[in-house]
């Protein structure tokens, strides 16, 4: 007997050790990402999902609050090789189940294989099998978490000072807290609003760009969201990443698909299809967008040529599905918030023309 089950959508129950107790459900993800495990945890992105790192010493630099993306751990339960007695600590304090010494690399092969699947975790003192089981029974499809943008949104409007010019109205759809910083670091005033604001509220406030986030789930399930781009489309400029650059695509007419496995992880390739250079960038996401409608693909993916930034320059539109913000992994694309916050300028002189 184990003091730690997991029970995957293929019918398998793998045994584990327990590192943090708890009984959950959620789709089983993996990331490659070989630093940058406090980032992961507390990015809202992974919100209904169970995390597995293929790294498999996860814990060997220890925990500290500074790096954390939100205020708390995300995804539903955390499997590793081996997470160090500070992760179980960190974990436990959370109520978030936590399991290792369980095989890692057969587990991302799996996912590999067959996708992303359901699981459910069972950990702790006298769990059994047929615990995991029945958590699996109940975990749902991400498609089916309609709801998922009010369980990471900002309860209450928040200012984020930067102390220049530019107003910067960022839709939280789980946004990580580097993404703000990122742009208040520029002099930008960000303005972090529910998923759920209305337009009446965003036009009262005036803002100089309208940002909207990362976040967790299906795109199409963020329909307020979309229909605010909808709105000020043409009228202020426009930014997203991740869910932000699907949300902006579906409110051009695109569409979005969910990937069999999806890209996270920090040494994901993207082409810029102008300049043709290559960074490399961080990604955690599980749909895509597969048409983009009235936008221009203006980058791509290396490896599966994946649309991974979005652009109309008439319209003061620039999106990207990686993470320019890095947090954890290479900043070889900070620029991008340079180039959000050039819009500004660029706007402005249009209208005072
Ligand atoms: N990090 C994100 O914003 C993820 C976007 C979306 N939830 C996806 O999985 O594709």
């Amino acid at each position: 007997m184990s003091d730690a089950y997991i029970a995957l959508a293929d019918g398998r129950v793998l045994e584990a050790r327990c590192r943090a107790p708890g009984t959950t459900r959620g789709e089983l993800v993996f990331t490659t990402a070989y630093t940058g495990y406090e980032e992961s945890l507390t990015d809202p992105s992974y919100e209904e999902q169970v995390l597995t790192f293929s790294y498999p010493l996860i814990g060997n630099y220890g925990v500290r609050a500074d790096r954390f993306e939100s205020s708390r751990i995300h995804p539903r339960a955390a499997v590793a090789r081996e997470f160090t007695e500070e992760m179980a600590t960190w974990f436990e304090s959370e109520g978030v189940p936590a399991i290792d010494h369980i095989e890692t690399r057969d587990l991302v092969t799996s996912i590999r294989e067959d996708g992303a699947m359901k699981c459910g975790i069972a950990a702790g003192e006298d769990v059994t099998p047929e615990d995991a089981k029945a958590e699996l029974d109940q975990c749902k499809e991400m498609s089916d978490h309609t709801e998922i943008g009010q369980q990471v949104t900002t309860p209450e409007p928040t200012v984020h000072r930067g102390g220049g010019e530019a107003d910067v109205a960022l839709i939280d759809c789980g946004a990580k807290g580097s993404i703000i910083d990122s742009l208040t670091e520029r002099g930008a005033d960000v303005h972090v609003l529910s998923c759920q604001t209305a337009a009446e509220e965003i036009r009262e406030l005036d803002p100089d760009v309208l940002f909207i986030s990362n976040g967790p789930g299906d795109p199409a399930n963020f329909q307020n969201a979309q229909s605010l781009v909808e709105a000020f489309a043409g009228e202020i400029p426009i930014a997203g990443i991740c869910l932000g650059q699907q949300i902006v695509a579906r409110a051009f007419g695109g569409d979005t698909e969910k990937m069999a496995f999806g890209h996270r992880g920090v040494n994901q390739p993207v082409r810029d299809l102008e300049t043709d250079q290559v960074v490399m960038t961080t990604q955690n996401h599980g749909y895509t967008v597969s048409d983009p409608g009235d936008l221009v693909v203006t980058q791509r993916n290396v490896n599966d040529d994946t649309a991974e930034g979005l652009a109309d320059d008439e319209r003061g539109i620039i999106t990207r599905q990686y993470h320019p913000e890095a947090n954890p992994g290479p900043h070889d694309s900070l620029g991008f918030f340079d180039d959000v916050l050039a819009m500004v300028d660029t706007q402005s002189a249009v209208t005072a023309d």
